[in-house]
């Protein structure tokens, strides 16, 4: 695994000891490597620019992910051949990216639940999804399926605003059957959409996602939930809450989603009252950067060596130098806040800001998995006398999030092509408070 950051000697990490004369590395231990197991949709994605006259035209709603029917998804794909505005097709759905990306950060395993078409030829969508997915995700688990995958028209208009209309093809079809106890029981965490409730019909990928729900709840395994478009949100709120409360422990959104979850547009404030909900919270709020809330226990808590913050809780992240447990796990739990603005202001040219939180979110499990990772290789190391949930403390997790959606903002598709730079490979203090 390659590691997010070397931080102090007394947690030096054994995979760099070299020997001082040749330089070779001394460790012939095998390292324990964990993973994480993600279920999604299998999208392929086909991005156009289109005016919004095109949207009224297929009914369609701006800025959200809507189901289309099959009939609507092939005039839609005529009309976008006809006109010449397809840009480009690629890998998408938010879990797959997210696990694409953990799995190019972190150069290790992941494990995608979902389907895949049985019948693979050279330049189909199937056959594209895995082109475009890196090798280190374990695609072995996917359920064969006779039929084609999922296709998500990416349509940006003029503003820039991106709105999705999914023809589902196969992919709501994985089975209960095809998810293992075992695989979920040793995994750092188990990822979701709440795209997993949009089923219909035959449809029995949200029986699956529940199963897999179920096994990691009963092993107490972290359920991180992301919620994929307000709209599905907005639809049941309530529903949401409680589902959210009994079953997740770490919670993704954007500021959209907060807003319908729990109903303000203040991020921060969002954040918080996730919490009720929630052992975590990751909040982006596009342009303002993004926040991140959690619970560490009032004997472990650590002040900010940075400002204190302003905002509507005034001086939020004063204990964001703290790591973030398991309200359960503390004895005397207290709140902890982070925010952070946009890495370097954020690039010159966006090109594309799709799949920026999936950025995010893959930068956050990458961290949670180093602290398994260095758990299992450290052992009895000083580090896990508290039972925190990620290896950093708030701060550097948004630190890491935000450069990783920065990465994204700079590059079109939604999925990274390399990792980031070497040289930014620790998050050591001096890089990142330049
Ligand atoms: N316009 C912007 N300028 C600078 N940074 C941005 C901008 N938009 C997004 N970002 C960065 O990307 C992060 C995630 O963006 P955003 O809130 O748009 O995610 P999202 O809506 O969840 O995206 P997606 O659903 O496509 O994955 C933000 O927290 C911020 O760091
Ligand atoms: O219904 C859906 N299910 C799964 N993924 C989706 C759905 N709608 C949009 N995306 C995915 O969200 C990513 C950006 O965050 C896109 O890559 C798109 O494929």
């Amino acid at each position: 695994m390659r590691f997010p950051g070397r931080r102090k000697h007394r947690h030096y990490f054994p995979i760099d000891k070299k020997d001082p004369l040749t330089h070779k590395l001394t460790n012939t231990v095998q390292l324990e490597h964990p993973y994480v197991v993600g279920l999604d949709q299998t999208i392929v994605d086909i991005e156009a620019n289109v005016c919004s006259s095109v949207l009224e035209q297929f009914n369609l709603k701006k800025g959200l992910s809507q189901l289309v029917d099959s009939a609507t998804a092939e005039s839609l794909y005529n009309y976008l051949v006809e006109h010449d505005l397809i840009n480009v097709q690629y890998a998408g759905g938010t879990i797959g990216n997210t696990m694409h990306n953990y799995s190019v950060l972190a150069d290790d395993r992941s494990v995608l639940y979902g389907v895949m078409s049985q019948n693979i030829s050279v330049g189909n969508y199937a056959y594209q999804y895995l082109c475009n997915t890196s090798s280190k995700v374990d695609l072995q688990h996917l359920q064969p399926v006779d039929g084609p995958i999922g296709r998500g028209f990416t349509l940006i208009t003029e503003e820039g605003e991106r709105t999705f209309a999914i023809d589902s093809g196969m992919m709501n079809r994985l089975s209960p059957d095809f998810i293992n106890e075992d695989m979920i029981k040793n995994a750092s965490a188990f990822v979701l959409s709440a795209y997993f409730t949009r089923c219909s019909g035959e449809d029995t990928l949200d029986k699956a996602s529940l199963k897999a729900i179920e096994y990691a709840n009963k092993h107490g395994v972290p359920v991180v939930l992301t919620l994929g478009t307000r709209f599905m949100i907005d639809e049941r709120p309530q529903w949401w809450r409680e589902f959210i409360q009994e079953h997740v422990q770490i919670l993704a959104m954007n500021e959209e989603e907060a807003d319908a979850l729990v109903g303000t547009k203040d991020p921060l404030i969002a954040a918080d009252k996730a919490l009720e909900l929630v052992d975590m919270v990751l909040c982006t709020a596009g342009p303002e950067g993004l926040y991140m809330a959690g619970y560490t226990d009032e004997k472990f808590k650590r002040k900010s060596e940075r400002e204190y913050l302003p905002g509507s809780i005034p001086e939020f992240n004063k204990y964001e130098f703290s790591r973030p447990l398991r309200k359960a796990e503390c004895e005397e739990p207290i709140k902890i806040y982070s925010h952070i603005a946009p890495y370097l202001g954020g690039p010159e040219t966006i090109k594309n800001t799709n799949g920026a939180g999936d950025g995010a979110l893959a930068a956050l499990l990458h961290d949670i998995s180093s602290n398994d990772f260095h758990k299992l290789n450290v052992k009895g190391s000083s580090k896990h006398l508290l039972p925190a949930l990620t290896y950093s403390s708030l701060s550097q997790i948004c630190k890491y999030a935000n450069r990783v959606s920065f990465e994204v903002l700079t590059q079109n598709s939604p999925r990274l092509s390399k990792g980031l730079p070497e040289r930014e490979d620790s998050l050591e203090h001096a890089y990142w408070e330049k």
